[in-house]
């Protein structure tokens, strides 16, 4: 089967992953896989046949010259290699696309090529790109009946059967008109005599698949479109440059960002970046005039000391009445009616630009449909390489929304409801989180006015502690638990350092401004450490006594867990544990059991994508280098698995499935195979990622040792250790969102058990008043303690089972291990691809 990729709208990063990731794929199933250059228009305007006659010339020799390595290989006795990916190692045009050559080099030219075949190697380091490498484009040509016919035409000239698109709902919808109009367009270059019978029997259908490359979040029925991540990243960096030369004098700062017609990243980046206020398409400002609203509430920010001010306009932004609200205009309000010194940011193609952060590899590469993201929109037919879960789902979600093969591909967009002035309709095609987001940015955001606050009688106070090692998002988590508590009038009191800084009484009230610079900073603002309260549970008791404390939210990682264990089973003693708890899973590990995400994680993986982005460079620099590179992790292999597929690492070991000696044999071997079957010369810098607990005996200063001893004349090996590095650094934007949002919810869960409670004379605290907020499948459920422990590995403290332990396999596919080794079909190697098939 011939495939083909097109990516097409405004550039997202982490298309290139997608390119790369599917061409991949595609090659391990069986099949032969082309790019088409600058999207749609690259596929009206298709090949020149004098150009593919030359670039299949030099196909050709390349694959002569692929045929050569592969013979001196394999003529040792390294078992079967799988045929089909040797035969598609490279076709020579790999350099040319990366290095966006047109121009003939060595005889070769991507001038007058549009349709491009291509191999494994073609797409070797497109990972850590930015932009799209093949090109993109907003062809009008594709808009009428004439472009899809010549388009059509040319793929049924280059045989191909299949189609990928990587682009925005633009895309997308162009992609379902050509699928809808296929029949009409076979028929019409049949009687025109440009395609046989038989091809239009072959080509009877077109097969396409769409993945969503957006960084505008505006697809309905997908969680995170690719790019979006990346582009939330960039507004939050200038966000927080901006922050503090706002600081410095005071000033008022409007920043525009982009969005098109959808207001997430603005949304997302008002929780992420603390900013003042938000003006986004699909919820107009409610108070009108809104000028006086705006001003009353930054007004009363300055009132209290705040010294700076950031409202984002998102750019489709406008009034209820849909007249546009410019931030030139917002600026001029800000300066004539508050006397505020302000400055207009645009942000522009900034935004869009750069390096993918690590979500975006993973929603990239990561099989689509997985549970935790669904990027991937089939919009036609079952994809040949589509996971088994996934084309389950597409199936549903065809006929739940009446599309897909049938009729409308996806439901009413949400910029026609704001069209039509339906903002509620609006606010509730894009999805529940988003509107529990935007709900989370006003509750967090606003100083609200006394009489909002709750009756005395139902006032809380309400300890927060962080525990454990620090992780990106604990005080974005603490920040947003802050501001919810003094909008309904409970009083937040910080526990600093840990149970032990509450056994010495070092406790706080936090005030609203007091936390307002927390979300873009790293590390704890409280204090963390390691310490549980059966250090001294009688203590512990005794001050939750002196200070009053009636709800509690424990912020870290398997020791909150632990704690809140700890005080559950505590109650059976003692009286003052009879409140509601809860524990926000919060630690670069992601080891708390059941949980798919505890904050922190995002922040690692991105820490460990730029150390590897650089480490890699100096080893391709030194063209036959591998780098053995130590995660954090405990006895928990996530950041290790997750980031090796973030950076394409060649192998990953993690503590889950240890270290063999058996393992590291054929691993060598692998790297020997791979390397030997590089271009003289130009062999590529290689990773090997290590979890620190993987191996006792097997440590990374003795793999790396063994691979220099074993590269022999075909690589050398070095080592690096990322260490603490993993844990600290300015959080991301995903991770200070969903520390936000969680929080949240952890503050109504709190406030709801103790109304169950208020009234008892002697308060009795159910098991479920001490939970742990997780997420499952894209909820949030709120679990209790004594049901987590049935799932938790207490001895190696980590979940007895997690969704991403088969990513492993998906990573060493990639790296093309088991095929390299031609390992493929043994029946133990299918057994362990199968039990991922199944989650
Ligand atoms: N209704 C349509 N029929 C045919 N082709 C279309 C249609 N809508 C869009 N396209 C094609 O898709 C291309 C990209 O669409 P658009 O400019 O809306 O970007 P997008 O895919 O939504 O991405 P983004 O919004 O992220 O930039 C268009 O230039 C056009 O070639
Ligand atoms: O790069 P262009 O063509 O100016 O398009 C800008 C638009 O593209 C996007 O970046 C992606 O759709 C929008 O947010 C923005 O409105
Ligand atoms: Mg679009």
């Amino acid at each position: 089967m011939r495939i083909a990729i097109l990516t097409s709208g405004g550039d997202s990063a982490g298309m290139n992953a997608v390119v790369r990731a599917v061409v991949k794929t595609g090659i391990l199933k069986g099949c032969e896989m082309y790019v088409v250059r600058e999207g749609y228009e690259g596929l009206v305007r298709g090949n020149n046949e004098h150009a593919e006659q030359q670039a299949k010339n030099v196909a050709a020799e390349t694959e002569a010259e692929v045929e050569r390595e592969v013979k001196a290989t394999y003529e040792a006795p390294h078992g079967q290699p799988a045929v089909n990916l040797l035969h598609n190692l490279r076709f020579g045009d790999g350099e040319l696309l990366k290095d966006g050559t047109c121009e003939f080099v060595g005889g070769r030219t991507l001038k007058g090529r549009y349709i491009v075949r291509v191999g494994w190697d073609d797409v070797r380091g497109w990972f850590s790109q930015g932009g799209t490498l093949i090109g993109t484009a907003r062809s009008m040509t594709f808009k009428t009946v004439e472009g899809r016919e010549a388009a059509a035409h040319n793929l049924i000239r280059e045989g191909i059967d299949a189609l990928v698109v990587c682009g925005g709902d633009g895309s997308l919808t162009g992609a379902d008109v050509f699928r809808r109009e296929w029949p009409s367009l076979i028929a019409a270059l049949k009687e025109k005599g440009l395609v046989s019978e038989d091809q239009a029997k072959k080509h009877a259908h077109l097969k396409i698949v769409g993945l969503v490359g957006s960084i505008d979040n505006d697809m309905s029925m997908t969680d995170l479109t690719i790019g979006a991540p990346t582009a939330l990243q960039r507004i939050c960096e200038a966000i927080d440059n901006i922050n503090s030369t706002a600081y410095s004098h005071s000033r008022a700062f409007v920043i525009e960002v982009m969005g098109r017609d959808c207001g997430w990243l603005a949304a997302l980046a008002g929780v992420a970046g603390g900013a003042d206020f938000i003006f986004i398409p699909e919820r107009p400002p409610t108070a009108m005039p809104w000028e006086d609203d705006m001003c009353a509430q930054i007004h009363r920010h300055r009132e209290v000391g705040k010294r700076t001010t950031i409202v984002l306009v998102a750019e489709g932004a406008h009034d209820s009445d849909l007249n546009p609200i410019k931030p030139e205009y917002v600026k001029d309000i800000l300066t004539e009616r508050l006397g505020l010194d302000t400055r207009v940011t645009t942000l522009g193609h900034t935004q869009r630009g750069g390096r993918p952060c690590a979500l975006d590899r993973i929603l990239a590469t990561h099989p689509p449909g997985s549970r935790s993201n669904r990027c991937l929109v089939a919009i036609h037919g079952r994809h040949p390489f589509i996971h088994d879960r996934f084309a389950r789902e597409q199936d549903r979600a065809s006929t739940s929304n009446g599309g897909g093969r049938t009729g409308k591909p996806f439901p009413d967009p949400p910029t026609r409801a704001v069209k039509a002035k339906d903002y509620e309709k609006a606010l509730e095609l894009r999805g529940s989180e988003f509107k529990e987001i935007l709900d989370g940015f006003f509750a967090t955001s606003m100083l609200a006015e006394e009489s909002a606050k709750l009756p005395k009688e139902k006032r809380m106070r309400i300890g927060i502690i962080h525990m454990g090692a620090p992780a990106g998002g604990m005080n974005a988590a603490t920040r947003a638990a802050v501001r919810y508590c003094i909008r309904q009038g409970h009083t937040a009191l910080a526990i600093h350092n840990g149970f032990r800084g509450l056994l010495d009484g070092n406790i706080d009230q936090l005030s609203w401004l007091g936390v307002d610079a927390w979300t873009p900073r790293g590390g704890s603002e409280l204090g963390t450490n390691r310490a549980l309260p059966s250090t001294d549970i009688g203590g512990v008791a005794a001050k939750f006594q002196e200070y009053n404390l009636q709800g509690l939210l424990i912020i870290g990682g398997f020791e909150g867990f632990t704690a809140l264990l700890q005080l559950e089973e505590g109650r059976k003693h003692y009286p003052a544990f009879h409140i509601p708890m809860v524990h926000l899973p919060a630690t670069i590990s992601n080891n708390v059991p059941v949980t798919e995400y505890s904050i922190g994680s995002d922040t690692s993986l991105n820490a460990l994508v730029d150390a590897c982005d650089a480490i890699k460079q100096s080893a391709s620099a030194s063209r036959d280098r591998v780098f053995v590179v130590e995660t954090q992790g405990g006895k928990c292999g996530y950041i290790a698995t997750m980031g090796a597929l973030a950076v394409g690492a060649s192998l990953v070991y993690t503590p889950e499935e240890g270290i063999t000696l058996d393992m590291l044999r054929r691993d060598v071997r692998f790297l020997k195979t791979r390397y030997s079957l590089d271009p003289p010369g130009k062999s590529e810098g290689r990773l090997v990622i290590r979890n620190e607990a993987s191996s006792s005996v097997y440590t990374t200063t003795m793999i790396t040792k063994m691979l220099q001893e074993e590269g022999g004349s075909l690589f050398d090996a070095r080592s690096a250790s990322l260490g603490h590095t993993l844990q600290g650094g300015i959080p991301s934007p995903i991770d200070r969102v969903r520390a936000a949002r969680l929080s949240l919810k952890c503050m109504v869960f709190l406030e709801q058990h103790h109304n169950r409670l208020l009234g008892q004379k002697h308060r009795q605290a159910p098991p479920e008043s001490a939970s742990v907020i997780t997420v499952q499948t894209s909820s949030v459920k709120m679990v209790p303690v004594q049901e987590m422990v049935k799932h938790a590995d207490m001895v190696n403290r980590r979940g007895k089972t997690a969704w991403w332990f088969g990513v492993k396999h998906l990573e060493e596919q990639l790296a093309g291990k088991p095929q390299f080794l031609g390992l493929h079909k043994s029946p133990e190697y299918q057994a362990s691809v199968s039990g991922y098939a199944k989650m």
